[in-house]
């Protein structure tokens, strides 16, 4: 597999969500509620410079190792916190090779099919969010994101053609002024403890982002059959969602593989908290030689 080839995740078949381009995967409970709390911890632990602020306050981190300006990684060792307990970088890695393995030709391939060597750090207090953007092709088109403290809702955005017919479009930052369409294409609710992976196209030719608000509302798609008359006392005795809810209400297109399709259609909203999530990605070239090859390499840390 070259570095730039989306993988194929046949083992993932039935955690694939629906209705967006290919391809992005939803794994609830990924972790365990004492293994969030662990690692909330550690994220809290973090020394205050090796925060950066960005944007309207979001904080991030690096761990792994930094990207110089020309997007070669200058490797650092992972923490225990990362790897060794929870062993959650093994983890996530062990976790796609199974999934790539179910196709017997890639089973074959020695090579890890994420090899996680930077983890990034998100920290989002309430009502901040994260602008549409690419992660770009310094990192293997494939990135598993490890959601936090509280649910949130990802946008895919995607580009508009420029000869399109006056098309609604949000300003861009430094898409080389791509034009992206005001209404995201798709929604995907990430709850806590949640893996989201992305990859193919939704990696490489869309863009994604979390809109800065303090509450998100959102609804299951429609579905084929009608809640079945079974349900009727379960769905009476929660409150109905008015029709102006359900309008304003984001379509999340994971609502049933984050087992919202049990539920009544209804929309349903919930009041941000501060939410952290783990971005793990490969960086397709990383520095050689350590200390020093950053001494005589004249590379410079951004
Ligand atoms: O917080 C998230 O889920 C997304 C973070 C992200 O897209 C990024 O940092 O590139
Ligand atoms: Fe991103």
């Amino acid at each position: 597999m070259a570095a730039s080839d989306p993988p194929s995740l046949p083992g993932l078949d039935a955690s694939r969500v629906p209705g967006l381009p290919p391809a992005c995967y939803y794994i609830p409970d990924f972790i365990t509620p004492d293994e969030e709390t662990y690692l909330l911890r550690k994220v809290g632990e973090t020394p205050q410079p090796k925060w950066k602020t960005v944007g309207s306050g979001r904080r991030l981190s690096y761990w792994g190792g930094t990207m110089s300006k020309n997007s070669v990684l200058l490797p650092e060792a992972m923490p225990d916190w990362l790897s060794s307990f929870p062993d959650i970088v093994e983890r996530v890695d062990a976790f796609l090779d199974a999934a790539a393995a179910a196709d017997t030709d890639k089973g074959k391939s020695k090579e890890r099919v994420l090899g996680i060597n930077q983890v990034l750090v998100n920290e989002y207090q309430r009502g901040q969010g994260i602008s549409p953007h690419e992660d770009g092709p310094a990192f293997r088109p494939l990135v598993a994101t490890l959601s936090l403290g509280s649910p949130t809702i990802l946008d895919i955005h995607h580009y508009v053609s420029p000869t399109a017919p006056s098309p609604p479009m949000i300003p861009t930052e430094g898409n080389e002024g791509r034009a992206i369409a005001a209404v995201p294409l798709g929604h995907v609710l990430l709850m806590p403890r949640s893996l989201f992976i992305l990859t193919g196209s939704l990696y490489s030719s869309h863009l994604h982002g979390i809109a800065a608000r303090e509450r998100d509302s959102f609804i299951a798609p429609e579905r084929e059959s009608e809640v079945p008359a079974t349900a009727q006392a379960a769905e009476d005795a929660l409150p109905r969602s008015t029709n102006k809810a359900k309008a304003e209400a984001n379509v999340v297109a994971n609502a049933s593989l984050a087992g919202l399709d049990t539920l009544p259609r209804d929309a349903f909203a919930y009041e941000r908290r501060a939410r952290t999530s783990l971005t793990f990605r490969h960086a397709n070239k990383v520095l050689k030689g350590g200390a020093f090859g950053l001494a005589t390499g004249g590379l410079r840390r951004t």
